[in-house]
């Protein structure tokens, strides 16, 4: 089955995806063309440069001494069509990096965007912002690419050159600008252990900073509730004078080395000029020849001075390839090279073996030695005290994680041998707090449907209860939502949430307290219109509802990550009446949890 990948480009999901190449290396060798064109200009543009110092030369040395006004209109004519050339070859090397850049830009973001949606969130560390400011650095780094001093690290190799003509024009002259040449390196190199320091601390106060801003402003509404605003205030001023602090480090070293490098380079032509007089006295060089070299001196230093401030752009492009490639470097849910199962009917049957599972942050397992089997079409309800691992359970079966140890199959087939956008086919997950995103109720409802149609969406949507709030708007389907899905109530986000599940034919559908949000008749209409739309598909429902345990036949419980009851609604239920006590407070349609609950009431399916 072919299929489109998340990034868009097409693929097929059930054979080996083949091995895109290095995410940046690649980018930057597909665009080896530009990049050659661009040395080229720069090669031509210092062969030009070179020309109008000759130019010059010539001017004093033959043309002022012979009165020769042709020959200077010839050359007057020749240095004019030079620098036309010098020019228009400028504006086309500023065009190719720019078309360069933008390819690479283009290229590098898409693979990097789509490696993030495929990283498993056991490998998600750090905070949302601190995570989204790394995957910003390849800005830096397109910047980097595409900046214009990157060029001068192609004229590096001209100075060589001009050198050259120095001695063959000048002389002994060259002298100044062979001393000065390593004095300027040396300024440029002394700072670097400096620059690069103060790159990684930027770096890593940038992340600080982006996390608190992304943190504070993802929830203004809940931090003015919470009267959080001192607090995040603080965070946010802190991480900014850090983040100012070690800027002003940074800019500090890198204006000496500038400043140093000026200084050098200036007193270089001071140096040429005085040497250069007393050879002029002695005929070794003639007038044209000194002033010829005064220039070449200054265009030889010039892409060396230029070393000190590229080396800082270096640091800083060093640290977020770094940083991106320690990213690129997770393992994706889809492994490059791999062969998944394919599975294009399945019977739903979602079997949880010896299930261990801790999270990556976590201090102690969320689950243990988990075991069930419950089988094609079985209806079944997770009940437990907060914390005690249901929507682990939920996110388990979803494959949103893989557990620590044991396995979780789907039929007979461990979750991790399907591919992602297979299992996703098969299982549809409802999330506690499932979020909507910015754009109409329409593109919410529809977004992972593989077959998306109006016919489809209206008989979830009328499942969910969303027909019941949206079927009397104007706009209807195509209300605009906001981040989020701002611009609605929790219960209405709860049911588009829902209906965003029920569009799919999954033959398992698993849901995470999915009447949270809603009122008591809300949620006893749900359930009146869910039953008869799950028809044979197998149900896992994790609930705190009494009334949700309407749809299902079976109960499991879990208490501490651990399976402590597993058995037929009824029998469950009447085991757990003693600790009703212990359900979450003032709910009088809580379902049951257990208070204590010693040993497993009864074993129907499971797995140890
Ligand atoms: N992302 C996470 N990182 C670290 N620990 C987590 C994470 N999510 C949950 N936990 C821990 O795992 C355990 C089980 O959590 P889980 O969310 O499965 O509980 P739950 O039974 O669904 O609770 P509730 O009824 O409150 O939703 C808890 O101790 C919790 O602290």
């Amino acid at each position: 089955m072919t299929g489109h990948d998340i990034d868009g480009s097409p693929m097929d999901r059930l054979h080996p995806s083949k091995r895109p190449g290095h995410w940046f290396w690649g980018s930057v060798r597909r665009e080896w063309r530009a990049f050659g064109q661009i040395a080229l200009a720069a090669a031509v543009i210092n062969l030009f440069a070179l020309g109008s110092s000759l130019f010059i030369m010539t001017i004093y040395d033959r043309v002022i001494p012979n009165d020769a006004i042709e020959s200077l209109v010839a050359l007057t004519l020749g240095m004019v069509l030079v620098l036309v050339f010098d020019f228009l070859l400028k504006m086309l090397r500023g065009h190719v990096i720019d078309v360069a850049g933008q390819a690479a830009d283009e290229r590098i973001g898409r693979r990097v965007f789509g490696h993030v949606l495929r990283i498993p969130l056991e490998h998600r560390a750090g905070s949302s912002g601190a995570f989204a400011a790394t995957v910003r650095e390849f800005e830096s780094l397109r910047d980097f690419l595409t900046s214009a001093s990157l060029a001068a690290f192609v004229d590096l190799p001209f100075v060589a050159l001009f050198l050259g003509v120095i001695l063959i024009v000048g002389g002994p002259l060259v002298w100044v600008p062979a001393l000065a040449v390593p004095l300027v390196v040396a300024a440029g190199l002394l700072v670097q252990p400096m620059l690069a320091r103060a790159a990684r601390e930027g770096h890593k106060a940038a992340q600080t900073k982006h996390g608190v801003l992304v943190e504070t402003v993802g929830a203004l509404e809940g931090v003015k509730g919470a009267r959080a605003e001192r607090v995040m205030a603080r965070r946010w001023r802190d991480s900014v004078e850090l983040q100012a602090a070690i800027q002003s480090k940074s800019r500090f070293w890198s204006q000496l080395a500038i400043n140093l490098a000026s200084f050098v380079q200036q007193g270089a032509q001071v140096a040429i000029v005085f040497l250069g007089v007393f050879l002029v006295r002695e005929g070794t060089v003639s007038i044209g020849a000194l002033i010829a070299s005064v220039i070449l001196c200054g265009r030889a230093l010039a892409p060396l001075a230029q070393v000190a401030t590229l080396l800082t752009r270096l640091n800083h492009a060093a640290q977020s390839y770094r940083a991106i490639d320690r990213l690129m470097a997770l393992t994706a849910t889809v492994e490059p090279g791999r062969t998944y199962l394919t599975r294009p009917r399945i019977d739903g049957r979602i079997t949880f073996r010896g299930v261990s599972f801790t999270y990556p942050r976590g201090r102690q397992p969320a689950l243990t030695q988990a075991g069930f089997i419950v089988q094609p079409g079985e209806k079944v309800a997770v009940l437990g005290r907060i914390g005690s691992g249901k929507s682990t359970i939920v996110r388990l079966a979803a494959g949103l994680y893989g557990p620590s140890e044991g396995t979780v199959l789907l039929d007979d087939v461990d979750l991790r041998q399907l591919h992602p956008d297979e299992l996703s086919r098969h299982v549809t997950a409802v999330l506690q707090d499932a979020p909507l995103f910015s754009g109409t109720v329409r593109d919410n409802i529809l977004m992972g449907a593989d077959e998306p149609s109006d016919e489809r969406m209206l008989a979830a949507a009328g499942v969910a209860g969303v027909h019941d709030f949206i079927g009397g708007m104007t706009d209807g389907y195509d209300v605009m939502l906001g981040e989020r899905g701002e611009g609605l109530s929790g219960g209405q986000r709860q049911a588009i949430a829902l209906a965003r599940a029920l569009v799919s034919p999954a033959r398992v559908l698993v849901m995470d307290e999915p009447t949270a949000s809603m009122d008591v008749r809300s949620e006893t209409l749900f359930v009146k219109r869910l039953k008869p739309h799950l028809g044979d598909r197998t149900l896992i429902l994790v609930t705190h509802r009494m009334s949700m345990l309407e749809l299902v036949d079976r109960v499991i419980v879990l208490d501490h990550g651990r399976v402590v009851a597993d058995g037929p609604k009824a029998e469950v239920l009447s085991a757990l009446q003693g600790p009703v006590a212990d359900a979450p407070a003032n709910r009088p349609d809580a379902a049951p949890t257990p208070a204590k609950m010693p040993k497993r009431e009864a074993t129907r399916g499971h797995l140890d």
